[in-house]
């Protein structure tokens, strides 16, 4: 019998011979707390939810919950002593870590009974404060002294009440998912490359130009301009405070008022994922305990950590000797995670301290383009949590939490400099990883009733994070060498996608939408979809609703023909689908071609995206204008005129039409299951595979085991895909007919 137990950290490449993994090294010079940041990181976040927040404001104050901040007037946090630089401490103290298993699911979105609001002068030492370290309030002054900007800093006393409210306004108008891209400097390797920098960014633009070389027929160079616009694009001189500023630190407020946010870093190896999202947490940790202490004053709440890592779909422990972890699903769906130790902090330090060990536990594995590269996702969640009646005597709920997502370089499964057996099953995990994550971003946003969290291990552990009152930042990191073009723009069209689902939130993207388009040669996928409401040529009356997830989107109000369209098109049980012209353009050109639609967007996604522009069929039918022009600008009243007056209810109680599309939802999702499943067969099998690579061990029985699962897998994909292209087929003709009865 063969042990399959999977052995951790270095026993593994030890037996298995695998490439040299080491640990990372952590570079404390990363986690300076207070960088010399120019000020003014200014916070873009457009507002989507400024009326419930001012109501929401106005409900507290008259509940008197800014009682607690007058309590902060009495101790005045400028008055205390500050060091606010990495000290040299001991060990984290066990009475302040206090390990317990978190369990990711047991979030309890309802509402906790008001706390009784203890005495304005009770000290910090209610919420656990012991002595150890340093207390938060040790460092406070230099929260103040080191935030020029005033965003974050320690107010003035008489100020207190309207730093809450700061506070409040800040969290209120961050968007549910924000995009920014962070440019790295070239690196030494590359300069003496002579490589180019092929990335150019306006910042003030929040645009980013790649810059492509490429070849005619006739073998001459010419460059193919590539222009991409974000919520915000960091150049490479900007300093990780203003990364923080720009990213996390609008999002902390929030996670007071069960918010759970998530903030992950995306991008090929060796384009400063790491960089970027090492310093983070512990500047966010600080501004919570700020606010715990500060605007949360004696409201019993406290934070916890914990630190694992997903290497090769499995969970590890990185704050508990890479202990493997199980996750489990209880009988209402909920995740957990059984035996994750989550310890309870109280001071910057101690933060500190489990972060540095986390990091230092963390795989890593030498690459062609990182020394030090991580081969897995490493998820650092700091949890708020508040005991029910003030007390430290019953165990504490959470309230709020912050995610923090490191994960593994987007490009590894298609690196093949990297082509040993362990790093192509790492790259196919985390190629599926980021799929699903991208998958269920989509899912969410189109508010579809099938959400596939079990894409993958990152997806699931995540799941709770996505549900309810969330809010998502995703930071995409880029490499400016010319060699890394190729990777530079799948990372950009990943994040481009990504933008492109928050538009809801965003009014400012449908305009960069236009200048997405403006110099591209080459459009991404996404930035050349305008969304229907965004076109909406009769009023413009355009209003943002929350899906049942709590994702924001976007709704026309008016019962408009255009409206009807999209009504056509997306007739789901609740559910409106966004329906956007152009990939539309292309598909049917694409069909009266006799072949299927091409993916101008990300190759990741051919298996998936054979649905997708089939509901928008009727678009093309109706000359929809078509996006994909240079200097486009964006007619407020595009040709929706010509389109016809079709009698819509005889085709939208088609219930032919329902069951097309739900048959079409089913077969796709019956061959993703079959595909996701053939790749996890695969990799179990070669995981036998290779411990039975020993003398004495019968691989010929294993591999002949592993032939006959796959040939009743390719079986099974035959069969689908039979089935898929009959629908295609069905569908193509209802298309035909209506079309047939236009005007
Ligand atoms: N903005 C930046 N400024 C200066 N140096 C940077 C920056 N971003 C990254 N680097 C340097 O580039 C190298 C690679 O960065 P990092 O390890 O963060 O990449 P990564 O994307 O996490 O790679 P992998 O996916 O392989 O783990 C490191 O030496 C890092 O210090």
């Amino acid at each position: 019998m063969i042990n399959r137990a999977v052995p951790s950290g270095r026993q593994m490449q030890q037996r298995s011979g695998l490439p040299p993994h080491h640990q990372r090294q952590y570079s404390s010079d990363q986690f300076m707390l207070f960088d010399s940041a120019p000020g003014g990181g200014g916070n873009k976040w457009l507002p989507h939810t400024q009326q419930v927040e001012y109501s929401r404001m106005l409900r507290s104050m008259q509940k008197g919950e800014f009682l607690s901040s007058a309590a902060d007037q009495a101790t005045p946090l400028g008055s205390r002593p500050s060091s606010g630089q990495h000290r040299n401490g001991g060990d984290v103290s066990s009475s302040e870590l206090s390990p317990g298993i978190l369990d990711l699911h047991s979030f309890d979105t309802e509402l906790l009974p008001e706390l009784p609001i203890p005495s304005m002068h009770e000290s910090a030492s209610h919420f656990g404060y012991n002595g150890h370290g340093r207390s938060f309030d040790d460092s406070d002054a230099s929260f103040s002294l080191k935030h020029p900007t005033g965003k974050g800093s320690t107010l003035p006393e008489n100020n207190v009440l309207k730093s809450f409210s700061v506070d409040k306004e800040k969290s209120g108008s961050v968007a549910k998912i924000k995009v920014v891209v962070r440019k790295r400097p070239l690196n030494k390797k590359e300069i003496s490359k002579k490589e180019e920098d092929i990335i150019s960014i306006k910042q003030r633009l929040n645009s980013l130009t790649v810059h492509e070389t490429k070849l005619k027929v006739d073998l001459t160079e010419y460059v193919e301009k590539h222009e991409f616009v974000f919520d915000a694009v960091l150049d490479e001189d900007v300093s990780n405070d203003e990364v923080y500023r720009e990213t996390v630190e609008p999002i902390v407020p929030a996670i007071f008022r069960r918010t759970k946010a998530t903030c992950f870093a995306y991008g090929q190896t060796g384009s400063g994922k790491t960089y970027t999202m090492q310093p983070l947490p512990l500047k966010a940790s600080q501004d919570i305990l700020r606010q715990m202490y500060h605007t949360h004053r004696n409201q019993g709440f406290q934070l916890f950590v914990s630190f694992f890592e997903i290497y090769g779909g499995k969970l590890f422990d990185l704050l508990n000797d890479r202990r493997k972890l199980c996750m489990r699903e209880d009988g209402k769906q909920q995740v957990c995670i059984v035996g994750l130790q989550e310890y309870r902090v109280s001071n910057v330090d101690s933060i500190r301290e489990l972060i540095e060990k986390g990091n230092a536990t963390r795989s890593t594995g030498t690459t062609g383009a990182n020394e030090e590269s991580s081969r897995s996702h490493a998820i650092l969640q700091l949890v708020i949590k508040r005991s029910v009646d003030g007390s430290e005597s019953k165990p504490p709920r959470s309230i709020g939490k912050l995610s923090f997502i490191d994960l593994a370089g987007s490009e590894r499964g298609a690196d093949t400099t990297d082509n040993d057996k362990q790093t192509r099953i790492e790259g196919a995990e985390i190629n599926k990883s980021l799929l699903a994550l991208k998958e269920c971003i989509r899912a969410l946003d189109n508010d579809q009733v099938h959400i596939p969290f079990r894409g993958s291990k990152l997806t699931e552990v995540l799941r709770d994070s996505f549900v309810g009152d969330s809010r998502t930042v995703m930071i995409s990191c880029i490499s400016p060498n010319s060699g890394s073009c190729e990777h530079t723009l799948n990372t950009l069209r990943y994040a481009d996608r990504v933008k492109s689902l928050s538009k809801g939130n965003n009014p400012k993207k449908d305009t960069s939408i236009n200048s997405n388009i403006r110099e591209s040669t080459t459009l991404p996928l996404s930035s050349a979809l305008p969304t229907v409401p965004s076109y909406n040529g009769n009023n413009g009356y355009i209003v943002t609703e929350n899906n049942r997830y709590g994702w924001s989107k976007q709704v026309d109000k008016e019962t408009s023909l255009l409206s009807n369209m999209d009504y056509v098109s997306s007739r789901r049980e609740g559910r409106r689908e966004e329906v956007s012209a152009a990939p539309y353009t292309n598909y049917y050109k694409e069909q009266s071609r006799g072949s299927t639609p091409a993916d101008d967007s990300d190759s990741s996604e051919e298996a998936y995206e054979t649905s997708k522009p089939l509901r928008k069929g009727k678009v093309e039918a109706y000359s929809a204008p078509s996006f994909g022009d240079k200097g486009r600008t964006v007619d407020p009243q595009p040709k929706w005129k010509d389109v016809p007056d079709v009698d819509t209810n005889r085709f939208y109680s088609d219930d032919d039409l329902s069951t097309l599309l739900k048959e079409e939802d089913d077969l796709v999702f019956a061959h993703r299951r079959q595909v996701e499943e053939t790749i996890n067969i695969v990799r179990e099998e070669m995981e036998l595979l290779e411990e039975a690579d020993q003398p004495g061990n019968q691989l010929d029985e294993y591999i002949s085991r592993l032939n006959s699962i796959l040939a009743q897998k390719a079986a099974g994909i035959v069969n689908l895909q039979a089935r898929l292209a009959h629908f295609q087929r069905r569908l193509m003709e209802h298309n035909v007919l209506v079309s047939s009865l236009g005007p």
